[in-house]
This record gives C-alpha cells, structure tokens and sequence, in this order.
C-alpha cells in the first residue's frame, strides 16, 4: 500500500487545499514567450567582456554604471577610441588583457558574468561553448541564440533605470521608445527617486523592524502618490523630519504644509537671534 508520507507517490496538487474565496479572473494573466527582466546587482563582481570595439564601449558604459570589476581583453590595434580612453579613466575598475582570448582566460573562479563584442564568429562560439561548460552566464553579441540574456536600450536618470526590450525583434525600435519614454517624463525624476530614497532610509531609521513593516509601507505609499514629483524633489532635510513629524499618527501632510512649518521654524530661529541681539 502507497505510504501516505512517501511524497514521492502522491500528486503534490492533491495536496493544496481549498481556497473558497480566490478569483482566478482578477490574476494577471501570463502572456509567454518574454523573458525575465531584472537588475542585476554586479557592483564589485567581475565581468569578463571579450573584445575592444564600437560594441564593447556600450558594454563598458553599462557595466562601469553599475560599479562591475572588469577584465578587458583585445588586442590593442582592436582598441575604439572610447574604449581606450574608458581604460584610463578606469584604471581602478578595469584590468586590461592586449591580446586575442585564450580558453584559460575563463579559469579565474571569481567571474560572474562573460560578454563577447568580436567580428569573429569562430571565436564567438569557442567562448560560448566554454562558458556553457563553465555554468557562467554569457552574453554573445550578435548571436541570439548564443546569449543567456539580451541587453536592452537604457535610460538613466539618477538611481532610474529604464530598460526597453523588443525581446530580439527591434534593437532600433527600442533605441526609438527609450527615448519617447524619457521625452515623456518630468526632468526632476531622477532626483524626486533620490529624495524618495533619502526619506525611506530615515523612515527604516525612526521606525525600523519587521513589525512595523505595513504601517511603514502604507505611509511611504501614501506620501509617493500624493506628493508630485517637482515637490518630492524640492524635499530638504528639514522638510523630511516635518514630514516624518506625522508618521506616528498616520498623517502625510502636504508640501504647502510642510514649507510653511519650516517658514515657520525660520521665523522663530530668526526671532531668538533678535532676542539675542536684544539681551547683549
Ligand atoms: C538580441 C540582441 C542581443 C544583444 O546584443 O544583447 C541584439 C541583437 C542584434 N542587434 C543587431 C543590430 C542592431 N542593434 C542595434 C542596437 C542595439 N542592440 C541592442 C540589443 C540587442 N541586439 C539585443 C536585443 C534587444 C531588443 O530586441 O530589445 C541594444 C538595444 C542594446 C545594446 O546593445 O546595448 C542597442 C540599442 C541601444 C540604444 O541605442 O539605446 C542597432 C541599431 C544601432 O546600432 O543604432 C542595430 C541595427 C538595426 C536593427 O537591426 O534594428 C543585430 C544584427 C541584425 C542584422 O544582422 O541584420 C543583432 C543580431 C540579430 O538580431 O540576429
Ligand atoms: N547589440 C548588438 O548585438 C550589436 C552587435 N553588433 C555585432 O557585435 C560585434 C562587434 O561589433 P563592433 O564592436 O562594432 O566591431 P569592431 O570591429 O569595432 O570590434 C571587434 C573587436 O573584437 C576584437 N576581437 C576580434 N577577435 C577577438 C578575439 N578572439 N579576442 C579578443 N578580441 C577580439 C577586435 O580586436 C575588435 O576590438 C560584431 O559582430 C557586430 O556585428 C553590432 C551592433 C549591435
């Protein structure tokens, strides 16, 4: 008789129990055949980018963004005039390799990442196979079918990252929406998600803990959707704590609010400086 225990015989959906109150139809809906887009967190792991040219300085722009150690390898006749200034400026983040790519340049256990921007085929796929075996993911341009993963077309403001993909079907298409997507977003962005930022850590400060958490997260909420932009980035340290000020209560005061309480405060700072004045 089938052990009750032995999962091993069991179909393990058998075991999920009634959910009574669950609507399927209000779940997002899967649309297959995208792929998983994410921010890879690289800062301080090692990338290895094979090749010097027009390709491999976008590499380098994205990569030196995100705080990647880098080992470059190429020949220096292959060298792009950007590429060779990148080497300069970024002594500290880039190790440079003049010469062809060798198998063994895959042995250092410490990369994490391969790129390859070579007009040579052969050598694409040799790097490829290698890094298959390797288990190391890897990144072929110009050969879809050896990339582990696509780049995309970026936009940056500050800590904002946009990344469009067509998903292989329109490089320049996506180059064409980044750029109709940045157009359409206010130019203080990038320094109302710094502002926001600052404010989160103060906030994780005051009240830190799990046990808080959806008090925290419901106030954050409340404060990003009723703020605009423009006034998140007008945010200053005095301005936080006044704001902070109404978190205990569950209040999100507004900008108007929030100045006039540091006018305030500045009146009466300036008022005892008189009465200073007024005592000497
Ligand atoms: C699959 C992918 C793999 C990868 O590289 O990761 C790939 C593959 C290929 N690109 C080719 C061509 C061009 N690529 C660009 C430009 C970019 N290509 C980028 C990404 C990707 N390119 C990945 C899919 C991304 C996606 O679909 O969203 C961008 C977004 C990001 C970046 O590379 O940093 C960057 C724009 C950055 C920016 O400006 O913002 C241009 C335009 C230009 O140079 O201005 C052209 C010529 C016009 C055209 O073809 O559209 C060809 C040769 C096709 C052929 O032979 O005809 C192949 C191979 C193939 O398709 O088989
Ligand atoms: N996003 C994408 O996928 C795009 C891909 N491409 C493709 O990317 C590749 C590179 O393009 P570009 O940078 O414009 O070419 P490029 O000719 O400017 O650069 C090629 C570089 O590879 C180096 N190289 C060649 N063999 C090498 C080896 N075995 N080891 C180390 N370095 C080696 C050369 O010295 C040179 O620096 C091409 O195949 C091109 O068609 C081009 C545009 C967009």
């Amino acid at each position: 008789m089938a052990n009750e225990n032995d999962l091993t015989t069991v179909d393990p959906l058998s075991l999920i129990p009634p959910f009574p109150n669950s609507d399927p139809s209000t779940y997002p809906k899967i649309t297959p055949g995208g792929s998983l887009i994410l921010a890879w967190q690289i800062r301080n792991k090692r990338v290895l980018l094979v090749g010097g040219g027009n390709v491999a300085a976008t590499r380098l722009v994205h990569l030196l963004s995100a705080d990647a150690l880098v080992t470059l390898i190429c020949p220096p006749p292959g060298l792009h005039p950007e590429t060779a200034h990148r080497l300069k400026t970024h002594r500290d983040a880039i190790t440079y390799i003049p010469r062809l790519f060798s198998p063994s340049d895959l042995d250092d256990p410490s990369i994490s990442l391969v790129l390859t921007a070579i007009d040579d085929p052969a050598a694409s796929t040799e790097v490829y196979t290698l890094c298959k075996k390797a288990k190391i993911p890897v990144n072929v341009a110009d050969v879809p079918p050896e990339c582990d993963f696509y780049f995309g077309s970026v936009h940056r403001d500050g800590p904002l990252q946009i990344m469009v993909s067509t998903n292989g079907n329109g490089p320049k298409l996506a180059a064409m929406i980044r750029r109709k997507v940045a157009d359409g977003l206010p130019s203080c962005t990038g320094s109302a998600i710094e502002k926001v930022g600052e404010l989160r850590k103060k906030l994780r400060k005051m009240v830190p803990g799990s046990a808080a958490g959806g008090k925290r997260m419901e106030w954050m909420s409340r404060v990003c959707e009723e703020w605009s932009f423009e006034e998140l980035a007008a945010l200053d340290e005095g301005m936080m704590e006044g704001l902070l000020g109404g978190y205990e209560e569950g209040k999100v005061a507004g900008f108007e609010e929030i100045k006039l309480g540091r006018l305030m405060e500045a009146v009466k700072i300036g008022e005892g400086e008189d009465d200073d004045k007024e005592a000497q």
